[in-house]
């Protein structure tokens, strides 16, 4: 049986994102944990296969829980991953009307996703940060709050009235989730591919634009890029750095390479895009131009200067 643990309870919109990536795999048996580290110390111990978990939103940016897991313990790469569009149920309590609302809860990057929707729609309403929006739905249910904003599959898993549906504060807003797994055998690139590497830069001047240049210089786009302080150094930073592009590629594997002389790098996965965009390549800087000039250099080193 393939077991792959989300960022739960159920109801959320990682649950989802789990369903999908599943696919059509009726075996899969999805698992819920509490919190993102919870889900990911389950594949790192062998619980489960897999593990799901959102990584950034286009309103919010980045899922810091996720980002610090990643660079922490025990390595975990990324195999595949989803893009959902997210648009907000509002639930309340059965029996509570929208006037009689004085709290509202959810997860931090739900609330900051319908801010002005509530500040116009419900005022008055205290906000309260739970750890998932349907951990939310369930502390309605539970009569801890009055109101929770949540996924649409929530309204019915927990039972709950809905007093608004298709909220977002921003159109079009959509939340990026992982598969991950320990390591082990990577996915075929496709052309339409994402890496992703955690870099230790080292705290003077130039390193990251070191870093940046060497993929530049490469012809490598970036998808995203992202710091996160190294706890316990402050004012120390690593970067999260996604790009265009599979390490099964000659021009991705000599980026990684360069990075790799620089500083301390962990690779996070090669893996389909969920948008399916594909890899930019500049002129000079296509695979088939980093094989034919490592051919070269191995034909000076025989001796043949022709
Ligand atoms: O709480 C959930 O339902 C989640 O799956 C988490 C999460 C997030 O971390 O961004 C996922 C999508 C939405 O953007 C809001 C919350």
């Amino acid at each position: 049986m393939y077991r792959i643990a989300y960022f739960g309870p159920e109801g959320t919109f990682t649950e989802q994102a789990a369903r999908y990536l599943a696919g059509g795999d009726t075996h899969a048996e999805l698992v819920p944990y509490e919190t993102i580290a919870q889900a990911m110390a389950a594949v790192r111990d062998g619980e489960t296969s897999a593990a799901c978990v959102p990584v950034e939103n286009s309103v919010e940016g980045p899922v810091t829980a996720t980002l610090d897991e990643l660079a922490e313990d025990e390595p975990l790469v990324a195999t595949a991953e989803a893009l959902l569009p997210i648009h907000f149920t509002v639930l309340a309590g059965s029996g509570v009307r929208a006037e009689e609302i004085g709290t509202v809860a959810s997860h931090p990057h739900a609330l900051a996703q319908v801010r002005h929707w509530l500040d116009v729609n419900l005022p008055s309403a205290r906000h309260v940060a739970t750890s998932s929006t349907a951990a939310a739905a369930l502390a309605v249910q539970q009569g801890e709050y009055d109101a929770a904003v949540a996924a649409p599959v929530a309204a019915e898993r927990y039972g709950l009235p809905s007093i608004a549906t298709e909220v977002a504060d921003v159109e079009d807003a959509r939340t990026r989730f992982l598969l991950l797994t320990r390591p082990g055998t990577l996915p075929e690139p496709t052309g339409c591919d994402r890496t992703s590497v955690v870099a230790a830069a080292a705290n003077r001047t130039g390193a990251l634009s070191e870093l940046l240049t060497e993929l530049a210089f490469r012809g490598i786009n970036l998808t995203r890029l992202d710091a996160r302080p190294i706890k316990g150094g402050f004012g120390e930073y690593r970067f999260f750095i996604d790009f265009e592009g599979h390490v099964a590629e000659p021009r991705i594997g000599d980026a990684l390479a360069a990075l790799r002389r620089r500083c301390a790098v962990r690779f996070l996965g090669s893996h389909p895009r969920a948008d399916g965009v594909r890899a930019s390549i500049q002129p000079s800087a296509g695979n088939e131009d980093f094989v034919s000039a490592a051919d070269w250099v191995e034909s000076v080193r025989r001796g043949d200067t022709a």
